[in-house]
């Protein structure tokens, strides 16, 4: 069908899946997303016990976006890892996405010893990103912390694996975490987190809209759109072609999703309004997008994957 798209070896029939930490944080939110038309399902970020996760208010939703600063509240990683072991046995042949978020390193390698171990064959997403863990920096801004994790990860971790990447700013750094990436058996990176660290404010209360951190937190939605198609271009012009690039950040319609696979994605997720609208989200960006292409000509998204022209 147009939609399908192949990562490492993997098909899957939609090119459109959520986005980590939205509508996947417990069984029922699963099996809705296993029930629907997206192409896989990605579980909420988990570290190795249940968490509660930032008081509330953490999360606020405006037009342009939301802003959350959740603090990875989740049910621990065998929560997700019996799910989607579960999962593959219901379904064979199906590939998803356990991600894993753990506030150190040795959380981290725990849960990748852990998975290893397992029979869990589906991809793992290991979060660099996350922006909300009051006194935790994020891993994918310490370029030489980034090294020493996948040294560490790939001295043992065989299964398909790929990262959760924050925004970058500087074409620099495009260079400098994609020379990283490009040394290590990555079977995509993800591109990208929320933008993290911002600030929300209600003039009409004259307060913040959220309680974690003096209202700080990740930005997500329309507004993120050109910095997320800036990092999904910025690393597909720079990363080895065995490393595919799941494109995330400001889709709501259609026409968001054909111009992050113009900019190089193979897969795309839905966060901000896929928490908005739901399971019917899916249906609906999938008309959209097979009517641009039809319009377009296209039959499939390998004829225009990462096929953005410039002037020169
Ligand atoms: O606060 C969160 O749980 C959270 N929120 C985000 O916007 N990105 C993440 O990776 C995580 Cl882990």
């Amino acid at each position: 069908n147009m939609l399908a798209t192949t990562i490492g070896g993997r098909t899957f029939n939609n090119c459109m899946m959520n986005a980590a930490g939205v509508r996947c944080q417990n069984k029922r939110d699963l099996d809705a997303l296993v029930q629907s038309d997206a192409g896989a399902y990605v579980t909420k970020s988990a570290t190795p016990q249940k968490r509660a996760g930032n008081p509330s208010p953490r999360m606020h939703t405006l037009p342009h976006g939301s802003i959350n600063s959740m603090g990875l509240p989740n049910n621990g990683l065998d929560y997700y890892l019996n799910y989607v072991i579960a999962d593959q046995q219901k379904r064979p042949g199906t590939t998803n996405f356990l991600s894993v978020a753990g506030t150190s390193l040795a959380d981290n390698l725990a849960m990748l010893h852990q998975i290893q171990a397992s029979e869990y064959t589906g991809f793992v997403e290991l979060n660099l990103s996350c922006p909300n863990v009051p006194g935790k920096p994020q891993v994918g801004y310490d370029f030489d912390r980034v090294h020493t994790v996948l040294d560490q990860v790939f001295e043992f971790y065989t299964k398909p694996l790929g990262v959760k990447l924050p925004p970058y700013f500087d074409l620099v750094h495009f260079d400098q975490i994609a020379a990283i990436l490009n040394q290590y058996p990555l079977t995509f990176v993800n591109s990208i987190n929320s933008i993290g660290n911002a600030l929300v404010v209600d003039p009409q209360s004259e307060q913040v809209v959220i309680r974690p951190k003096g209202g700080y937190g990740g930005i997500g939605g329309a507004s993120v759109k050109p910095t997320a198609l800036a990092n999904v271009r910025g690393l597909a012009l720079r990363l080895k072609p065995e490393i595919a690039i799941v494109g995330t950040g400001g889709i709501l319609n259609g026409v968001d999703v054909f111009e992050h696979i113009l900019c190089g994605a193979s897969m795309v997720q839905i966060g901000t309004q896929f928490g908005y609208e739901g399971i019917p989200l899916f249906d609906r960006l999938a008309k959209e997008l097979t009517d641009i292409m039809k319009q377009k000509g296209y039959t499939s998204i390998d004829d225009f994957r990462g096929k953005l022209k410039t002037f020169d």
